[in-house]
């Protein structure tokens, strides 16, 4: 954690104060209540396992605005159509950033996504914190991201086992080896590697290939950041890998379920 990327520093120091000032306005007990009126979850991690055991593209179809590394990615962003557009398009699964600060996201389009369509959600966020986790819940959301880089073992374990029991999937994000052993220490069935180093923004998928080689076949690795043509999809399917998560490469086109069928069908 003392060697965390500058990019993830800030972004977590900022999330530290967001939370607090979530927290003030409804407390975590209000949050515990509204979670029983959720909608029931629509299994994140099966839909993604149906299709990647058949060895077939399982794709998580990314609905983000900005990014850091590359700014105002979309300037039409409508999330309900862009939802229903991917599920056209044949995604597993959506996700949809919720940070508000450096993604120009919003909880509201998670919801929007999510009632547009009938696909699993994916909260992309930066969760350190259980109030996060509560708060995806009555969100509506299927999954979790948690990043290894901005957790502890412990805190990894907490968030990860409180995700379990309100029922939503967990995608545990690595970018290394080392980061890789921690996730594999815990019980997540849902590793993501990605190819994006925080430090340059540069994407390598030989990040994912090297990665895969020691791999338990007994998790779902995803491959993340840095797809955008058929090739790369090739490149990873001839690795055994069949999860992806895709952002960029839809949000830059016109229409992004038809871009999603042109490069994965
Ligand atoms: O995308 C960024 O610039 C970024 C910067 C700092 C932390 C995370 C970041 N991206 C989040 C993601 O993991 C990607 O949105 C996701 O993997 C999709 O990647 P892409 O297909 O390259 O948009």
């Amino acid at each position: 954690m003392s060697d965390t990327p500058d990019i993830l520093k800030k972004i977590l120091q900022r999330k530290a104060g967001e939370i607090a000032e979530r927290s003030a306005r409804v407390p975590l007990q209000a949050l515990r209540e509204q979670v029983e009126s959720a909608s029931a979850p629509r299994g994140f991690l099966e839909a993604l396992r149906r299709r990647a055991v058949e060895g077939d593209a399982a794709v998580i179809a990314e609905i983000k605005k900005a990014s850091p590394s590359k700014g105002v990615l979309r300037e039409h962003f409508v999330p309900a159509e862009i939802a229903a557009s991917y599920e056209k398009g044949g995604a597993a699964c959506l996700s949809v950033l919720t940070d508000i600060d450096f993604f120009q996201g919003a909880d509201a389009y998670l919801q929007q996504a999510r009632a547009a369509c009938r696909l699993p959600v994916l909260r992309k966020d930066f969760v350190i914190d259980p109030y996060q986790v509560w708060e995806a819940r009555v969100l509506g959301a299927d999954g979790i991201l948690l990043i290894v880089a901005a957790l502890d073992d412990r805190a990894l374990g907490a968030l990860l086992d409180l995700a379990t029991e309100l029922g939503m999937d967990a995608l545990v994000e690595v970018h290394d080896a080392e980061e890789m052993a921690r996730a594999l220490a815990t019980p997540a069935p849902l590793i993501g590697v990605n190819n994006r180093n925080l430090r340059t923004f540069e994407t390598r998928l030989d990040t994912t290939l090297t990665l895969k080689q020691d791999f338990p076949e007994d998790r779902l690795l995803v491959t993340e950041s840095g797809i955008h043509t058929p090739e790369d999809v090739q490149r990873m399917h001839a690795a055994d890998v069949h999860a992806f998560l895709v952002g960029e490469a839809f949000m830059k086109a016109e229409d992004p379920g038809r871009k999603l069928r042109e490069i994965f069908f």
